[in-house]
């Protein structure tokens, strides 16, 4: 296929960003907030942010021990919460608000070192709200139509999309502003040998960037975009591949009792974490993950390329500027490679382990997930985990695994739902 650029991102969450980037690529970059950050920029910009992005990962320990740590660290504090509000035993748990906050800390701990303290962690579930709100409104038309329409048709609700993405942007951006500020009057040292967040490794960068003189692409705007684009690309694709996960299990009590007796022979009987070293091992639990990610498959509608020659699609000849995409979805429930697409059924990764390499909920390719270590590590160590401490059964009636907003941009699991977490 020709040389395409990537015209817009669609995480069903991502609805507002959607909008920014079917925007950007329509009107002059000087128009509009410029061609910064990762998930919209395209070109150079878009090369070196993502260049740096997994750069900072690696030396931050990502997919590495150091990962695992912040993980099971903020695991532990969760569950913590969990236990200290437990009667006889059991606490119910409101699913959806339990992994967007737990999910949030492991990604804020990443990009700026910290995690949402209890005033911060009303304000974070307040914005939240606001941006799960917009995916009800943003459908595979905001995707589809020139946004100068969407601007003079409803300008009511554009306004609105914009206005919640700036709203986040500014609000995970703000410990970095904060930081910049303190380190402009130079009130704030650099690590330069070892950063021990995102921001801090950037603003190396920075400094890196301004001795060598003339114009830098590192700069306070971008820092702003990339980590907004990090921070919504991660926090709501990871909470929501989790909550559906754990919609299905409880379906499945018999799935959940098969994978922690696997768990519990691993890790002696539950007398030490589940940790990243034993995935090698635990080929029901990998079986499972791969299972809830095929079904949670959270993009109804995939990221859009532009195609820059002409070129050729299975005979059908596909002309230089046409919009394409590859729809990870469909595949996911291709009748020819999974049979009984509807069915959860991890077995079919135990009987054929080459299916494993069928499931690509990150995508491939040079715009693939720059999370994917990241989000792989939280589901493997939250799920496994999670499953050796507790028995998770339904609150009420069964949850269900329908998708709650077919005609979105992307898959929405039943957010309502609230567990019963039973300490074992
Ligand atoms: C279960 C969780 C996740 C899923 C299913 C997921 C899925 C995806 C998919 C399908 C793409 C687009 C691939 C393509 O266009 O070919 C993508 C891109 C991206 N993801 Fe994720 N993602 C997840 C978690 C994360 C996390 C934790 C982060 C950051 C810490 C992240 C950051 C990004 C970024 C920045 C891009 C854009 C990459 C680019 O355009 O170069 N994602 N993700």
């Amino acid at each position: 296929m020709g040389t395409s650029s990537k015209i817009a991102f669609c995480h069903q969450f991502l609805s507002t960003l959607v909008v920014s980037s079917v925007f950007r690529s329509k009107f002059p970059h000087s128009v509009l907030l410029g061609n910064l950050g990762l998930v919209s920029a395209n070109g150079e910009t878009w090369a070196e942010m993502r260049r740096f992005a997994l750069l900072a990962f690696r030396t931050m320990g990502v997919g590495r021990d150091l990962m695992e740590e912040r993980i099971l660290n903020e695991l532990n504090s969760r569950c913590a919460e969990i236990d200290a509000d437990a009667v006889n035993g059991k606490t119910i748990v409101h699913t959806a608000e339990f992994f967007d906050i737990t999910v949030g800390n492991v990604i804020n701990s990443v990009l700026v070192g910290k995690r949402f303290d209890d005033q911060n962690k009303k304000e974070f579930l307040k914005l939240k709200g606001l941006l799960d709100s917009t995916a009800e409104l943003f459908t595979i038309f905001d995707l589809t139509v020139p946004v100068w329409i969407l601007q003079k048709v409803c300008p009511v609700r554009y306004a609105r999309m914009i206005e919640v993405q700036e709203e986040i942007i500014n609000y995970v951006s703000r410990e970095a502003q904060e930081r910049y500020e303190q380190f402009q009057k130079g009130e704030y040292t650099l690590n330069h040998e070892d950063p021990q967040d995102f921001v801090e490794a950037y603003l190396v960068k920075i400094e890196e960037e301004k001795e060598k003189g003339g114009s830098s692409m590192y700069t306070l705007e971008c820092l702003k975009h990339v980590i907004g684009d990090l921070w919504l690309a991660g926090q709501d694709t990871t909470a929501t591949t989790l909550v559906s996960g754990f919609n299905q299990l409880v379906n499945h009590p018999e799935i959940m009792k098969k994978c922690r007796e696997e768990l519990m022979k691993l890790t002696g009987n539950g007398s030490r974490p589940l940790s990243l070293k034993d995935r090698a091992e635990s080929h029901y639990l990998n079986a499972v993950l791969a299972e809830i990610q095929r079904h949670a498959s959270i993009l109804n509608v995939n990221f859009w390329r532009i195609n820059h020659e002409p070129t050729t699609v299975k005979g059908y000849t596909v002309d230089s500027g046409s919009v394409i995409t590859a729809q990870l979805g469909a595949l996911h429930v291709n009748n020819d490679i999974f049979k009984n697409p509807e069915k959860f059924y991890p077995e079919r990764f135990i009987e054929n382990e080459k299916l494993l390499n069928q499931v690509i909920p990150f995508g491939i390719g040079k715009r693939s997930c720059v999370g994917e270590n990241i989000a792989k590590s939280e589901l493997y160590l939250m799920i496994g985990n999670l499953l050796l401490r507790y028995d998770i059964r339904p609150h009420g009636s069964l949850p269900s695994t329908e998708d709650q907003l077919p005609y979105s941009a992307g898959k929405l699991p039943d957010k309502t739902v609230k567990l019963e977490f039973v300490k074992l």
